[in-house]
């Protein structure tokens, strides 16, 4: 279990992935970001790797695939708000695109 972001850790490790397509979901203390591949098998060969790491570390995504794009929401639910899971997870998914 990971505590929540603290103040100094959003400015830190947050803004660096609100600067590479996350943002922050209305209402939520959550980020969200839409990968956009070539077609489905693309897209789903993400997330079958995505889920490897989220299994691998217990933290899992909220996601949504149709065709070629996932959406993921990450939060960290044991602690209703954002963790360093978070940010680990989503530096995760973007080095999976990059
Ligand atoms: C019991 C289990 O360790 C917890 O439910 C884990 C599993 N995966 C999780 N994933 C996310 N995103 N948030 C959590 O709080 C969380 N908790």
């Amino acid at each position: 279990m990971s505590d929540k972001l603290s103040d100094t850790a959003r400015k830190t490790t947050l803004e660096p992935l609100l600067e590479n397509g996350w943002s922050m979901v209305e209402g939520r203390d959550a980020i969200h970001k839409e990968f956009k591949f070539g077609d489905f098998t693309e897209a789903f060969g993400f997330m079958t790797r995505a889920a490897i790491w989220a299994e691998k570390w217990n933290h899992h995504p909220e996601w949504f695939n149709v065709y070629n794009k996932v959406q993921i929401t990450l939060t960290t639910h044991d602690v209703d708000g954002l963790s360093s899971l978070d940010v680990k997870l989503a530096r995760k998914f973007d080095g999976l695109v990059g």
